[in-house]
């Protein structure tokens, strides 16, 4: 971008590995032959990519019921998707006849460096609607669809095969199918309630990954629709996310007892063997912050698909810190933002709290190796953590989640996340003989409650007394975990203002915050990233909602 001269080309991942995993696998055409299908029914025919994908929309318009273009809608997107991709069998593959050569759409758009040394394929000329940043086909024809914006700014036409399309949500997903971030991005902002289903969901932020790494690619800066998708794709990310399962435990909220803490003075800070006979009273402390007095556990086995963690499609995912971003590609970036935005989102549903005043303090890729010792504090390398309480870490923790990257059991053993709470009176007792006389200590009076992280899976509590935990020992392999806290506390308005760039009052401020606070790609020394975390941190409800948020 203009502002950070590239000092590195190490950032610009290459995008066919990036998109490696999309598009449709299938049987072929001859497979089912030889099985004895003779005639494919529709579907299987939408899905073989016998046909073009105008044929295929054709097919899917001329639908006669309403199941028929259900059960047609999906092969069609898969069809859409190839050709947006480049690997539709129509255009790319063997083929005799005149040809031209093309760079597969997506890899043009990376920046040079990616796309001289892309393979490039021979295509056969067919009727296909263009991907688009393919350079051989005609242009899209463009058709003046007059529609109304949430800022009243004249909106982008939609281009006519989409329009043609009767039905808003076909043309969103075909739309973001394709990566034309211009119309969903105008789709996005005309309909502001539609339903967005988790294919196009993630399509549309593949669009937004793309329009930034564009936008890279030309030196310009982040156009004002990125954030503004966004925005609709962190919406629908918690609509999704509140579908899925859930496993909640309310707990009495506990803060340390008044009395209790000259006794034992700040003693249970530092001494963690004494952390868990910290005299507590019920209630919550939440220090100069605006907690709600419900505090919970909660266990989400799928807050993210695998998909959405994918080291390949997201290099560098499982090692992310906000401070050293110069390398990391624009795609992990976005998919670390957007997996703590829908943390922030899923809190605020769960405890009731008003969006903007819930703000990320801390948010990291953790990684744990077995028969290692943690150097320094908070996320250095080590294979346990010992009990704690977040909220004794640091004062404006209220809020707290672990993200898992890894599994138990495939990438590492032991590693379990563990609440430790004091027993219940009437427990039977257990018999701990056969244990180390350590192990033997933590469990007497306390009560144990284990987590085996699974890929994708997360776990979201409040981080007062009520919830003290630990991470037991990592046996072997490599655990990756991603850490958030939120605090309740306000930002002072005068931190606003000491900014060079204050709080953003159009779209085209919020998209230059995500360019300059996490997109931009300078290097900068350990003091200027530091400043720039948390002016990221103080911004984060204002980069990640619509202005009529703020
Ligand atoms: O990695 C985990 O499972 C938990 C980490 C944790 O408790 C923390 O970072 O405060
Ligand atoms: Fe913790």
């Amino acid at each position: 971008f203009t502002a950070s001269p590239h000092t590195s080309s190490s950032r610009h991942i290459n995008h066919h590995q990036l998109y490696n995993n999309i598009g449709s696998g299938g049987p072929s055409l001859e497979f089912l032959e030889k099985m004895g299908v003779k005639e494919p029914n529709d579907v299987a025919r939408v899905r073989l990519s016998i046909i073009s994908v105008e044929e295929a929309l054709q097919m899917y318009k001329d639908a006669k019921t309403a199941e028929e273009r259900e059960r047609l809608l999906g092969p069609l997107r898969e069809k859409m998707m190839e050709a947006a991709m480049g690997t539709d069998s129509n255009n790319g593959g063997a083929s005799n006849g005149s040809s031209a050569v093309v760079t597969p759409p997506v890899a043009a758009a990376a920046a040079p460096s990616v796309v001289a040394d892309a393979p490039k394929i021979e295509v056969k000329e067919v009727a296909v609607p263009p991907p688009p940043t393919t350079t051989v086909s005609a242009p899209i024809v463009v058709q003046k669809v007059e529609v109304k914006t949430d800022n009243n700014k004249p909106a982008a036409p939609i281009p006519e095969d989409i329009a043609s399309l009767d039905d808003v949500t076909l043309q969103l997903s075909t739309a973001a199918m394709r990566l034309d971030a211009q119309t969903v991005s105008t789709l996005l902002q005309s309909n502001p309630g539609i339903h967005l289903d988790e294919d196009t969901t993630n399509a549309a932020f593949r669009a937004v990954v793309n329009a930034v790494d564009r936008a890279e690619a030309r030196d310009q800066p982040i156009p004002p629709t990125v954030p503004q998708m966004l925005h609709h794709i962190f919406d629908a990310d918690l609509q999704h996310l509140l579908t899925r399962e859930k496993i909640t435990k309310n707990v009495t909220c506990m803060m340390p007892q008044t009395e209790g803490l000259t006794t034992h003075g700040l003693n249970y800070v530092f001494d963690d063997g004494e952390h868990k006979n910290l005299p507590l009273e019920e209630g919550r402390k939440c220090e100069d912050g605006n907690c709600c007095d419900k505090c919970s556990r909660n266990i989400f086995p799928t807050f993210a698909q695998e998909d959405e963690i994918n080291f390949d499609t997201y290099p560098g995912l499982n090692t992310l810190t906000f401070n050293e971003l110069e390398k990391v590609s624009a795609a992990t970036i976005i998919q670390f933002m957007r997996l703590i935005e829908r943390v922030r989102r899923t809190m605020a549903h769960e405890y009731g709290l008003d969006l903007k005043t819930l703000l990320p303090l801390q948010a990291y890729s953790r990684k744990y190796v077995a028969g290692t010792t943690q150097k320094g504090g908070g996320g250095g390398e080590g294979d346990f953590v010992t009990l704690h309480t977040d909220e004794a870490t640091h004062g404006g923790y209220h809020y707290s989640c672990v993200i898992y990257l890894s599994t138990q059991g495939e990438d590492f053993q032991g590693g379990d996340f563990v609440f430790n709470d004091p027993k219940d009176p009437d427990a039977p007792a257990e018999d701990f003989r056969h244990m180390s006389l350590e192990e033997q200590l933590r469990r007497t009076g306390r009560k144990l409650t284990p987590f085996h992280p699974t890929r994708g899976a997360a776990v979201i509590f409040s981080s007062g007394w009520e919830n003290m935990h630990e991470v037991e020992k990592i046996t072997h392999g490599i655990r990756y975990a991603v850490p958030a806290f939120f605090t309740t506390c306000p930002v002072p308005e005068a931190a606003y203002d000491q900014m060079v760039a204050g709080k953003p009052k159009t779209d085209e401020d919020i998209a230059d915050d995500w360019l300059h606070l996490l997109l931009a790609h300078r290097p900068e020394s350990p003091m200027e990233g530091a400043g720039r975390v948390r002016e990221l941190l103080m911004k984060w409800h204002y980069m990640c909602t619509p202005l009529s948020m703020h």
